[in-house]
């Protein structure tokens, strides 16, 4: 085994392997393999409707929650596959966590939006869940602008506040991976470039995976840009080299703004 595939069986390595997905009878992702690595961001990018989400759920089984989905392939992560029908779901988003484009707190407390997942977890302690609050708060570079308003109610956040609370709110489960789906499309640049900073510290503890739109975003914070293209996986490889010299000519025409 190489070191690069052996990288991907750590935990939080992702390896995905001749994956198929479709919706009804249209196929929204077409033999997808790739690696994907601990400690490390990784960007997805391509046009509009290239199938970027799509892929991105694939990875904590959201597409099981839409009808008519057929998925074919691997996805293994620490070394099982997560299609095995013998995985417990719940642990598996519990292990890869999710973001969304727009920021989702829940309507109820700061604190309450961070303690919901560890209660559902079991966790009941008082001082534990202080605890979590304050670390997961302080993990997402919250806390020094909530930490006298924790039990007020997380809908009057700014929506860049908002987003890092999403954020402070999957880490207060102890993801190892964490799933964004353009978390910065719906902020102001001020807020996007504090989310970036985030992501940036997050990738020490975390494997950190990025839906973009916005190639200047992948190519300041990725460490790995994975071009899609109708459902297709074009190219992989390190964010530098995608940008500076694509191997692949459409990445090439996508990158330089020919189309898409
Ligand atoms: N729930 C669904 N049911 C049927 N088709 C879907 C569903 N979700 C996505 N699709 C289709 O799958 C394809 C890929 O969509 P997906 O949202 O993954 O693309 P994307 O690259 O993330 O696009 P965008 O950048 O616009 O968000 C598209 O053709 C889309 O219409």
């Amino acid at each position: 085994m190489s070191n690069e595939a052996a990288r991907t069986g750590e935990l939080g390595g992702i390896s995905v392997r001749d994956l198929n997905l479709y919706y009804g009878e249209s196929q929204a992702l077409k033999n997808v393999n790739m690696d994907i690595y601990p400690n490390e961001i990784t960007a997805f990018i391509g046009p509009s409707g290239c199938g970027k989400s799509t892929f991105l759920k694939t990875l904590n089984r959201m597409n099981d929650l839409v009808d008519g989905v057929k998925i074919t392939g691997e996805v293994c992560i620490g070394g099982q596959n997560i299609y095995d029908p013998r995985v417990d779901v719940t642990l598996l988003r519990k292990a890869v966590g999710m973001v969304f484009q727009k920021p989702n707190p829940f309507p109820m407390s700061i604190y309450d939006n961070i303690a919901y997942g560890p209660r559902c977890h079991g966790i009941k302690g008082r001082r534990q869940l202080d605890a979590i609050v304050e670390e997961s708060l302080r993990g997402a570079a919250l806390w020094e602008e909530v930490k006298d308003r924790v039990k007020k109610s997380a809908m009057g956040l700014s929506g860049g506040q908002q987003q890092r609370l999403c954020i402070a709110r999957a880490l207060a489960v102890q993801p190892d991976i964490l799933l964004m789906d353009e978390p910065t499309s719906a902020l102001d640049p001020i807020s996007t470039m504090k989310i970036e900073e985030l992501m940036s510290s997050l990738k020490e503890r975390y494997t950190v995976v990025i839906v973009t739109h916005n190639m200047q975003q992948a190519s300041r914070i990725s460490d790995r840009t994975a071009f899609f293209l109708l459902g297709e996986m074009v190219e992989y490889g390190e964010t530098e080299q995608i940008f500076s010299m694509p191997r692949d000519k459409k990445t090439e025409e996508y990158i330089t703004g020919r189309f898409g």
